[in-house]
């Protein structure tokens, strides 16, 4: 563990695990307030994977670009040094994310979807504008803090738009926007394709392309034949029904951009 962090914060148990990262709860020895630190071992990242090197980097840069937004995981401080990086970020209630609570409580009656998916999107109106596209949007990377507000995290796949032209396959089967599968230039509307999807799962409960493998799903993104089983939208209204169209459109040229997605009448005529 970085000696500076030990300076600054009593590092307390592990609450969490990524494939880079090991999260720990921590607590700051000046104001006694925790927070979460996620630690990253540089060495277990192999040097020939500069994907992988590139995650590394961006996440902390990106974060200090987007932060501060009520919606997303703020950073607050960074140590490094050759064998780790640790971020010191906002701290969650541990499990409690939109993946857990899908798998506890869903699917969700309209007015819960509308109130997580709104922060959701204030989040995404915000990187988009600064000109960030989060890239791997997924219910297990939003999570919620002690007053149930969300928090966007896992930045580490996230690019800026204005910096380079988007390409290479980035993101997770069921939310990936099929424009980045097709193998086409992209851009932020494939955050507004991946929350169209969690929006559905919200809904529905399962997901709107599907597969027994990875290879199955890709397909059905692909095909990008949205349908609304009767099953689980039956009592659904049709403004959502709307909506999920609108942002599960493959023509990424009609599918709505982030701010008109918070000016649609299922969001501004919600309670
Ligand atoms: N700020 C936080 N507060 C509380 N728990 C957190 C926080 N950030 C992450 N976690 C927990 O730690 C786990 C791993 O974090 P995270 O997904 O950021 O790591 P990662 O290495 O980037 O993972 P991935 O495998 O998705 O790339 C999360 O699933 C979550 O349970």
């Amino acid at each position: 563990m970085t000696e500076a962090l030990k300076k600054s914060y009593d590092v307390c148990e592990e609450i969490g695990r990524g494939r880079f990262g090991v999260v720990f709860r921590c607590v700051s020895l000046i104001s006694g307030e925790s927070f979460a630190v996620k630690s990253i071992d540089k060495r277990r990242i192999s040097a020939g994977d500069s994907l992988d090197s590139q995650c590394l980097d961006n996440e902390p840069k990106i974060l200090n670009l987007v932060s501060p937004h009520p919606n997303i995981i703020r950073l607050h401080n960074l140590y490094e040094d050759d064998f780790h990086l640790h971020m010191v970020l906002d701290l969650c209630p541990p499990s409690k994310d939109l993946y857990n609570l899908i798998i506890d409580d869903g699917p969700f009656p309209e007015a819960q979807a509308r109130h997580i998916f709104t922060q959701l999107v204030n989040a995404l109106v915000h990187m988009h504008v600064l000109g960030v596209v989060h890239r791997d949007i997924k219910p297990e990377n939003v999570l919620f803090d002690s007053r149930n507000s969300v928090k966007l995290t896992d930045f580490g796949s996230a690019g800026v738009v204005a910096m380079e032209p988007m390409r290479g396959v980035v993101g997770t089967p069921y939310y990936v926007a099929p424009e980045i599968l097709a193998g086409r230039e992209y851009g932020e509307k494939v955050d507004v394709w991946s929350c169209g999807v969690v929006l559905y799962i919200m809904l529905a409960g399962f997901p709107p392309f599907d597969g027994e493998t990875a290879v199955e799903i890709f397909e059905a993104v692909l095909r990008g034949n949205l349908r609304l089983p009767v099953r689980a939208f039956q009592s659904v209204s049709p403004a959502v029904k709307d909506l999920l169209r609108k942002m599960l459109c493959k023509d990424v040229s009609r599918r709505l951009p982030a701010e008109q997605v918070l000016r649609h009448p299922w969001i501004t005529g919600g309670s």
